[in-house]
């Protein structure tokens, strides 16, 4: 179990009618705010839930209807802030979301910042309440996993212009077989599937909310000149961009690493209508290029660079502890590349921690591929020496990444949950994703990666057998086809395909049929 730390917080919680709430110490990215909010007892997102109830008139659709029933707005806030805060940095320096910022004045990340205080007057006992309440219901915008999280996300954007898809609520899985005949009985072992997805990705949560808030800045009244939305990609956060901002109309622009994506990720911008430009070098290269192209241009960055995406992400953490009833895991395997996502899981189980939601957080763990492990060797330095890296060819491409841009969001999000870094190589990964097919799952090359971590780690009994312990599925298998083609035709060079089951070629007659169905019946074959 992972303990609060020094950098994490010591919050005291009010009673949440109290005029006088006992005070905080505020972490990296949960400070007391500047200025102190008033709050009103009431949310305004109950009026909205409660009437559900009854069927809106025929002429409404249910942003209208939202609109309709919307009460008195609440007082929650949040802003931009220097991430990791350092001694040099000046304590006020601060954001407002509505402005086009992605760096602190040093050059550093920026995190938002959620004004505790004022989510703190309620007892974690009502956030659970209220986030319970919305699961499964169609009210605009409650019905999507993230949204139905919306003070904790980005709780100021009026609800009509958000921008969603109805995304997350994704399922958790219980692997169970996979738990007990292959990870020496491990009885509560749970995948959680953020791949099962409108774009077949977990990028989708945090797309949601970058969109929306850039359909916010284009719109009346704040009316900002943003002419397009981009963003460098590997092909999951492309797909997501495209798909959302065709859902607002806003114009999409991707840069793709020629020939390191796969054909089912190429098609998805194509398909939405994004502008797609393929570039003649890696990940990390594009990664630089749209750096230069959105400081040039007004086109909005939507890579996790923007800590935007980041509060959408995060919902998968809340979702998880709401899908055990509020129970926390001991363990969360995470796959990792430009590392947004491991900080994203660290906010949201802290912020739920923080605000008594849950009384600790699980620890973290976050998986590279041997072929792209920059985070792996910087932990297994002591945190020491970051050595950006080329990365090399690997069948988890989507993490295909030598320069991650949030490699220090990483480090505080490990440091915090007693975390643990773990590599795959390449036959590790595929035979840990085949494995957990063979066991009902179809999952992706990046879910193999997280699993073959956690076989690891099983075998030097870091993870006991009756840890709960989720892995986070990240894709959905469907877009990584050409790789499980590739294993199960044993047409990988130099590697075993232990878990093939290559088609057989037959006959079309009764006699030839029957021989290769009772040979493998017999197990001869
Ligand atoms: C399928 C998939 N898994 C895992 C990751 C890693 O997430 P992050 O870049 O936030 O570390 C990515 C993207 O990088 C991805 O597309
Ligand atoms: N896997 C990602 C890589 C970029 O990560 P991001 O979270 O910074 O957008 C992708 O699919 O592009």
């Amino acid at each position: 179990m992972a303990t609060a730390t020094a950098s994490s917080l010591s919050l005291l919680f009010a009673h949440p009618h109290s005029s006088n709430p006992r005070p905080f110490a505020g972490g990296p990215h949960l400070r007391r705010p500047l200025r102190a909010a008033p709050h009103r007892a009431r949310c305004a997102s109950d009026a909205a839930t409660t009437a559900t109830r009854h069927r809106r008139p025929a002429e409404e659709n249910i942003r209208e209807e939202a609109a309709r029933l919307r009460g008195p707005g609440n007082d929650f806030s949040a802003w931009y802030v220097p991430f990791p805060p350092t001694p040099e940095d000046d304590p006020d320096e601060r954001y407002s979301l509505d402005e086009v910022v992605y760096r602190s004045s040093s050059g550093g990340l920026l995190d938002v910042c959620h004004d505790m205080e004022a989510l703190a007057r309620f007892p974690g006992s009502y956030w659970r309440d209220l986030f319970d309440s919305r699961v499964g219901r169609t009210a605009w915008p409650y019905g999507s996993g993230v949204w139905s999280k919306k003070e904790f996300v980005l709780p100021e954007i009026d609800s009509d212009h958000i921008v969603s898809l109805f995304e997350g609520n994704s399922n958790l899985f219980w692997a169970e077989r996979l738990g007990r005949e292959h990870l020496g009985g491990m009885t509560d072992l749970w995948v959680k599937h953020c791949g099962i997805s409108h774009t077949g990705s977990f990028k989708d949560l945090g797309m949601t909310v970058l969109v929306s808030q850039v359909n916010r800045l284009r719109r009346a009244p704040l009316s900002r000149p943003i002419n397009g939305v981009g963003c460098a990609s590997t092909g999951d956060t492309s797909a997501a961009l495209s798909a959302y901002c065709a859902a607002a109309g806003i114009p999409a622009i991707v840069f793709l690493p020629a020939d390191r994506i796969s054909l089912q990720q190429l098609i998805q911008p194509i398909a939405n209508g994004a502008t797609v430009l393929s570039l003649d070098t890696d990940f990390d290269g594009c990664m630089r290029l749209i750096r230069e192209v959105t400081a040039e241009l007004p086109i909005y960055l939507a890579n996790s660079l923007n800590s935007l995406r980041l509060e959408g992400q995060k919902t998968a953490a809340i979702e998880i502890l709401q899908q055990f009833d509020w129970q926390v895991p001991d363990w969360v395997i995470v796959p990792g590349g430009n590392l947004g996502n491991i900080y994203a899981f660290y906010k949201g189980f802290e912020m739920c921690r923080v605000l008594g939601l849950v009384d600790r957080v699980p620890r973290l763990v976050c998986a590279q591929a041997a072929n792209a492990n920059p985070l792996y060797r910087f932990y297994k330095s002591g945190w020491t020496d970051f050595q950006p890296r080329v990365a090399e060819t690997t069948f988890a491409s989507a993490i295909q990444i030598g320069d991650p841009v949030s490699v220090d969001r990483a480090v505080v999000a490990l440091k915090a949950t007693d975390g643990i870094v773990e590599e795959a190589t390449e036959e590790e990964l595929m035979d840990a994703m085949s494995l957990a097919d063979r066991t009902g799952m179809f999952a992706c090359p990046h879910t193999g990666v997280a699993l073959a971590a956690l076989f690891k780690l099983r075998d030097q009994r870091i993870i006991g057998p009756n840890d709960r312990t989720v892995v986070v599925s990240t894709a959905h298998g469907l877009k990584f086809t050409q790789s499980k083609i590739d294993y199960h035709d044993r047409n990988i060079k130099d590697m075993l395909c232990q878990y093939a089951n290559p088609p057989i070629n037959v006959k079309a007659d009764f006699a030839s049929v029957m021989d290769v169905l009772q040979n493998k019946l017999n197990g001869k074959i």
